[in-house]
């Protein structure tokens, strides 16, 4: 084949190709084994000569007039789209070529992309439309006619429109929707897009997309959501080579040719998952896309072209900080999204979720009802997490056991397709409601308001004849929800775990919340070390080497033989074992995991803690404050105990978390054990350490 393809000049070869392909297998066989060149072209020849009168005939069956077989010849070796009218091929014909030509003019591009597009076009004039080019460079010039490359969309911004459009869609979040409302006052003061990229973080589920929504309804941009979750090559941002099989734009310029406006908001989801690869760091190319010094002429590897990404809005959301490439990271605003409190989460089960969920299942309060109560105990039995996704999957899986029941008991006349019968029952509806409730109103985008959310009720649910049949509305009380949900996922309180000697509770920060931990010690046999499991990492593993050390210390205020440790080996474990742990903020609790279980004394049940120490036992601040006292809040502990440095995170937590719980603040580790033991450890310490508690009322006697 390689040497019938010397002898064939190149701008013949597609038809030689074509022709081979469609020759059977004996036939090809036969090329094959004919070696010498002589040989393999008059092989090779009736092939050809049998493809182009079969490309003929299908013209002629098209009604074409021209029969001028060298004539045919000539032309289909110039790739005479005209004259290839084999079905297969994905011709454009004349017409497609001045389509072409005529959205290039419309496109409204710059003189540099315009110029580049018409010679784009020039070569694909050139092409046959068999060969492999001419489907890439056609790709290539529909992304370009695609692109908006002035099209903007005229934006709306009323700053209390976009108080009431965030208020609409989400419940509390107070301290965010200030900030986004900030920025877009200054923005709108300014008049132009210079200015930080807002950066949402938070545990999931906790609105980040959702307020980014709403930054661009409120703004009246079109929106699209770039996922960079697992990027871990360049390409994926700045675009392919053309010159590769398969090739693509970067994600950016793909988003942009969806939305089809060069001015929308584009957000990146989960900028803290960006990985990298063997093919370049995708982190610096997204620099390149921010930054706004250069983002006025980006230039996507595909495309070759810069493009102007300027006026695009670019917001991010990320779950963690820390990974977070740092050059990234100052280009951005952060904003912390926290976790919900109990009564938050109530409330948007309340106001947003079931409305939300009842309106996609096609119901509405009169068919089912969900009192706070029942929120409530799903909350509590069948979710542990920051934000409120899991809720709002139990709220349809609820509203979709009550869709059964409804269907169930449907009366056999209400068939689907019925027309006169829905007829007369919206008519019917309609008239038993007249209460102005906005039945069979079609749902506004982006969803109702709060307080004011319509319910596209189907058509097909007639409410009188469905009372005959089942009790309305529907009430979704605890039994219900055990019988759909199943048996309940998760205990309050940590259920007797902490009443042996050796166990303490920690509170752990995660980017998905905070965690409550149940720290484990035991005695082994041995030779007397400190043996550490559950996948520690090795600041960890200090921290539990300064708090042993500290024990030897002070072994005497334990009661303790000096060389107390040469009787056996102390086994530490830290639950999740498969989750790999890190960090100094353990410290407070493996030193008092390890005072119990040498003392056997029961740390208090209800007593969590998290702090890092020292040497010489001082207790040091530590990050993720409110969502460790949420964690351990939602867990059921009512006594936090805190590193004293950290009192000024507590202005963060809300005054219905910290109404229930008493926090103590520490500056020694004497003060922890205080506040960790009852009654036994008191008489240790002096009681003039004892920490400071803010709590609104007095700790009990330690
Ligand atoms: N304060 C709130 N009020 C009303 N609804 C909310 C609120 N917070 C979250 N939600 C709802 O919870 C769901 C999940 O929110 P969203 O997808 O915005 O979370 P996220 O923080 O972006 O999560 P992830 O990090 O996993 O992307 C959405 O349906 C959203 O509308």
């Amino acid at each position: 084949m390689a040497v019938l393809m010397f002898a064939v000049p190149s701008r013949h070869l597609a038809d030689v190709v074509a022709a081979l392909v469609k020759a059977t297998l004996p036939e090809r066989l036969q090329v094959l084994d004919a070696v010498d060149l002589a040989t393999r072209i008059r092989v090779t020849l009736p092939l050809l000569l049998r493809h182009i009168q079969r490309l003929k005939d299908v013209r002629e069956a098209a009604g074409d007039e021209t029969n001028d077989k060298e004539n045919q010849i000539v032309k289909i070796s110039r790739g005479g789209r005209n004259l290839s009218p084999d079905p297969e091929l994905d011709d454009d014909g004349e017409d497609g070529i001045a389509e072409f030509e005529t959205k290039i003019k419309e496109a409204n591009m710059p003189d540099e992309a315009r110029k580049a597009a018409l010679k784009e076009l020039g070569r694909l004039k050139r092409m046959a439309p068999h060969m492999p080019e001419y489907s890439m460079t056609r790709n290539y010039l529909e992304l370009m006619v695609d692109l908006p490359w002035s099209a903007m969309v005229k934006e709306t911004c009323n700053i209390s429109k976009a108080r009431a459009d965030m208020d609409a869609d989400h419940y509390g979040m107070e301290k965010v929707k200030r900030r986004v409302l900030e920025y877009l006052a200054v923005r709108q003061l300014r008049g132009d897009l210079k200015g930080p990229i807002l950066c949402f973080v938070g545990p999931p589920g906790v609105g980040k997309t959702s307020i980014a929504k709403s930054i661009a309804t409120t703004l009246g941009r079109p929106y699209q959501r770039i996922s960079l979750g697992g990027i871990s090559d360049q390409h994926d941002i700045r675009g392919h080579r053309r010159t590769y099989i398969g090739a693509m734009p970067g994600r950016v310029i793909q988003a942009l040719r969806n939305v089809k406006a060069k001015n929308p908001v584009l957000l990146l989801d989960e900028v803290d998952k960006l990985g990298t690869g063997i093919h370049g760091d995708p982190g610096a190319a997204l620099l390149e896309v921010l930054d706004p010094e250069q983002n006025f002429a980006f230039t996507d590897t595909y495309l070759g072209l810069p493009f102007d990404l300027s006026q695009v809005l670019f917001v991010a959301t990320a779950n963690t900080l820390s990974s977070i490439p740092t050059p990234l990271m100052d280009r951005m605003e952060v904003i912390h999204v926290p976790g919900y409190t109990q009564e938050e989460k109530i409330m948007i089960g309340q106001l947003h979720l079931l409305p939300k969920q009842l309106r996609e299942h096609g119901l509405t309060p009169d068919i089912m009802h969900v009192p706070p109560e029942s929120i409530a105990i799903v909350i509590g039995e069948y979710t542990r997490e920051a934000g409120v996704r899991t809720l709002e999957r139990k709220i349809g899986a609820l509203c979709r056991a009550v869709a059964v029941q409804v269907a169930e008991a449907r009366p056999e006349d209400q068939a689907i397709g019925d027309e006169g019968v829905k007829a007369d029952m919206v008519v019917a509806e309609a008239e038993e409601k007249g209460d102005g409730t906005q039945q069979g109103e079609p749902h506004k985008e982006g969803g109702p308001t709060a307080g004011e959310h319509s319910y596209h009720q189907s058509p097909l649910i007639n409410l009188t004849h469905l009372k005959e049949y089942l009790d309305l509305p529907v009430q979704v009380d605890a039994k219900m929800i055990h019988d759909v949900l199943g048996p309940p996922i998760f205990q309050s309180g940590l259920s007797g775990r902490v009443s042996v000697p050796g166990v303490a509770v920690g509170l752990a920060w995660t980017p998905v919340g905070g965690e409550v931990m149940v720290v484990e010690a035991s005695h082994t046999g041995g030779d007397g070390g400190l043996t550490l499991t559950g996948q520690l990492g090795s600041v960890m593993q200090e921290s539990a080497k300064i708090a042993l050390s500290w024990v030897r210390q002070h072994s005497f205020l334990i009661g303790l033989e000096k060389d107390f440790m040469k009787d056996g080996e102390i086994h530490m474990h830290f639950p999740a074992g498969a989750i790999s742990k890190d960090g100094p903020s353990a410290g407070v609790t493996i030193l008092t995991v390890l005072v119990s279980l040498l003392s056997q004394r029961c740390v208090r049940p209800d007593v969590a803690m998290t702090g890092e120490i020292t040497l010489n036992g001082v207790v040091l601040p530590v990050g993720g404050i409110k969502e460790k006292v949420m964690a351990a809040h939602r867990a059921g502990l009512t006594t936090l105990v805190l590193p004293a440095a950290n009192k000024k995170d507590l202005a963060d937590i809300p005054n219905s978390v910290l109404n229930e719980i008493e926090v103590v603040l520490v500056n020694t580790v004497e003060e922890v054990l205080q506040a960790a033991f009852d009654e036994g450890f008191s008489e240790m310490f002096d009681n003039d350490k004892d920490g400071e508690s803010v709590s609104k009322s007095p700790m009990s006697k330690l």
